[in-house]
């Protein structure tokens, strides 16, 4: 047998290799340079996704060949590809503007070098320029003074965030200057509690934050006794702060990278109220800039209305005549007009564009005042998602209404089909509802994470859209050998992250309800708490959707009337799900009551699925009633899966890996 390679030997190659995959890289954004140059010649937009997924589907393909997984490929691509987009923006940006171009740009922002500013500047100009002077400023005002008085070229101005939504300064900054937006970036906010020496949660007295992420991190603040909150005027400054005291009782709040510019190191991570939390950018400069036509534009108006019914609706119903799509509305006080709002829009659309124009021009009619603070290009760059019957599968495994409504549901004001359209509910890229048909996967019971980590990796390459898992009971959990709720909570949420899937969970008391809500993309409710209203008006109260399985005694009114009861509280977002009833018939465990399918389609508009884990005696009776409820119109199945079905502790039958790869091959083909 050969010598095995030493350690050094085999590090040398993958030194080798990672220059080479960078070499690779470097030449591959030059060729899309070279395509975007070919697009200005054809004015053929930047973005082309028939392209893009395309190209995903042959490298998943190829990927599969050399052992490389769907997902990790397909992440890795959309990075590549969105840094290929926006590479691409960059340089048409800069040929439709070249009275902007210097090799130098004065950039102002808030505080100073590691603050999230600092950060989003130095990402944002990454692209567009090698040298900044960077200009580091106390207060919002401050930066928009540098620009106007030409101190500073730019300044990146936080506008919004997704835990503490629209950041009401820059906002009420805007509304006096002369400066236009000529940009925006989005970059993820990672809140860590930073420490200059090393230390723990407990030995923290004092902690220092900027007033922002403090308040995107204000329920971790809550929770906690005892303890001082300084506020500094930017992340940077707490971390100067307590960089300085070096004192293991104090700690910072800020990013990661921030916090290593200044010494220090994370003792807890993921602090934001939101799981994803984000914060947008905008970037100002003296001049508006023309957005090239192959780059998708975003304008930013802002107005104020005649104060008389309906003059806002007149205005936004312009929007609508003149094919604009809105993405954002926000309103602010005028400053000196007491009770009167200005309005704040943003419009996706090229300024440039006639239909803009002419909404323009109609909105000049019927506004009190109207500005527009910018045109620039959009940075969204929303990845390309292979569609499930495109994707392809794993080589090892896969080998190939009623006439009439029924009364008593028309008496369910807001479940009863009454003519109402098909119910779509979005949960991230995937619809529930539309005539796709969707794979909820995943463990019956979560035993570990690795069990978890491997159900969720065989449930992405498969093509499921989304992941489940239940939390074991703390009552049955007694030895506390398995994962407690928090952690199984907190192990979905990792392998919902790690696989991007979304993530279903079951909540069975109305304490639960509002921390499973934070986390979770999706609730279930089980069978036997169909008519448990005090958890059902519970989860009508979040903004996830629910999905409600049929009682195992229960009518389809009976059914119907529980989604009503979440609906009536406000959440509009049921998916109705059938799992067997009782009958007399024993040689399957439950019934499954496939007529209910086309019988709920009559009956309501919200989508139904099927979870059959319990209505069979043995695993092989599974595939024909998965098949069967797609064939009745169903919108999708929930399976239970586990790498060793015979190990499982769930009480139902588990699918092992083989054979849900065969069944969601043979889905596709149905
Ligand atoms: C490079 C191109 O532009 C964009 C980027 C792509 C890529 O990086 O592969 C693919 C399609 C386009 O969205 C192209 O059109 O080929």
């Amino acid at each position: 047998m050969d010598k095995p390679l030493s350690l050094d030997d085999i590090r040398k190659e993958i030194t080798e290799l990672d220059t080479t995959v960078l070499k690779l890289l470097s030449r591959r954004r030059e060729l899309s340079l070279d395509v975007a140059r070919s697009k200005i010649e054809a004015t053929r937009p930047v973005r082309d996704q028939t392209r893009e997924e395309a190209l995903l589907v042959t490298l998943i393909k190829q990927g599969r060949e050399l052992d490389l997984d769907a997902h990790y490929v397909t992440q890795i691509y959309h990075t590549i590809i969105e840094d290929s987009v926006l590479t691409q923006q960059a340089m048409l940006q800069q040929l439709a503007n070249p009275e902007n171009r210097k090799p130098v740009y004065r950039v102002a922002f808030l505080g100073d070098k590691g603050s999230y500013s600092y950060l989003a500047m130095r990402k944002y100009f990454s692209r567009t320029c090698d040298d900044l002077v960077e200009r580091g400023c106390t207060s919002f005002s401050q930066i928009i003074n540098e620009v106007e008085s030409g101190t500073a070229d730019y300044a990146m101005l936080p506008i919004e965030n997704t835990s503490s939504g629209g950041i009401t300064q820059v906002y009420d900054v805007l509304q006096h200057t002369t400066c236009s937006i000529v940009g925006e970036m989005t970059l993820p906010v990672e809140h860590c509690l930073l420490t200059a020496v090393p230390s723990s949660e407990s030995q923290i007295n004092t902690i220092y934050a900027h007033f922002q992420p403090a308040q995107q991190c204000s329920e971790y603040l809550d929770s906690l006794t005892g303890i001082k909150i300084e506020s500094c005027d930017a992340s940077s400054a707490a971390f100067l702060k307590v960089s300085e005291l070096k004192d293991p009782h104090v700690a910072a709040i800020g990013s990661a990278d921030g916090g290593e510019l200044y010494g220090l190191t994370p003792i807890k991570t993921g602090l934001a109220n939101q799981k994803e939390n984000f914060s947008r950018f905008i970037v100002i400069a003296r001049k508006p800039v023309q957005v090239a036509e192959q780059i998708p534009a975003k304008t930013t108006l802002i107005m104020s209305v005649e104060q008389k019914p309906g003059s806002l609706v007149e205005a936004l119903l312009v929007m609508r005549e003149h094919g604009l799509n809105m993405c954002k509305l926000e309103s602010r006080p005028i400053q000196g007009n007491p009770w009167e709002e200005l309005f704040y829009i943003d419009v996706e659309g090229n300024l440039q564009s006639s239909h803009m124009q002419s909404a323009l021009e109609a909105l000049t009619r019927i506004t009190r005042y109207l500005k527009v603070l910018g045109c620039y290009p959009s940075e969204e760059v929303s990845p390309t998602h292979v569609p499930l019957d495109k994707l392809p599968l794993p080589n090892n495994t896969a080998t190939s209404a009623s006439k009439t409504e029924s009364a008593a549901a028309s008496a369910h004001s807001l479940v009863a089909r009454n003519g109402h359209p098909d119910t779509e509910i979005r949960v991230r890229h995937t619809v529930i509802g539309s005539d796709q048909f969707i794979t909820i996967a995943g463990p019956g019971i979560i035993e570990s994470q690795e069990q978890l980590n491997a159900c969720a990796q065989q449930a992405k390459e498969c093509g499921a859209a989304i992941l489940r898992g239940a939390l074991y009971p703390p009552q049955i959990n007694q030895d506390g050998n398995l994962p407690n709720e928090q952690q199984s909570l907190q192990y979905l949420r990792e392998a919902g992250l790690r696989f991007d899937l979304p993530f279903i969970t079951e909540v069975h008391h109305p304490e639960q309800v509002t921390e499973t809500a934070r986390q979770a993309d999706l609730l279930q409710i089980g069978a036997r708490n169909m008519q448990n209203i005090e958890l059902l008006q519970e989860v009508g109260r979040t903004h996830r959707p629910i999905i409600l399985k049929r009682g195992l005694m229960a009518s389809l009114d009976e059914l119907l009337q529980a989604a009503e009861v979440i609906m009536a509280q406000g959440n509009r977002q049921v998916i109705l799900c059938e799992r067997g009833i009782r009958t007399f018939e024993g040689a399957s465990r439950q019934t499954l009551d496939l007529g209910a399918i086309p019988a709920l389609k009559s009956m309501t508009h919200l989508p139904v699925i099927v979870d059959p884990t319990h209505a069979i005696s043995h695993i092989n009776q599974l595939a024909p009633l998965v098949y069967a409820a797609k064939a009745a119109g169903a919108n999708g199945i929930i399976l239970d899966i586990h790498p060793q079905p015979a190990a499982a502790l769930s009480d139902g039958e588990t699918l092992d890996f083989d054979g849900f790869a065969e069944i969601m091959s043979e889905l596709r083909q149905r």
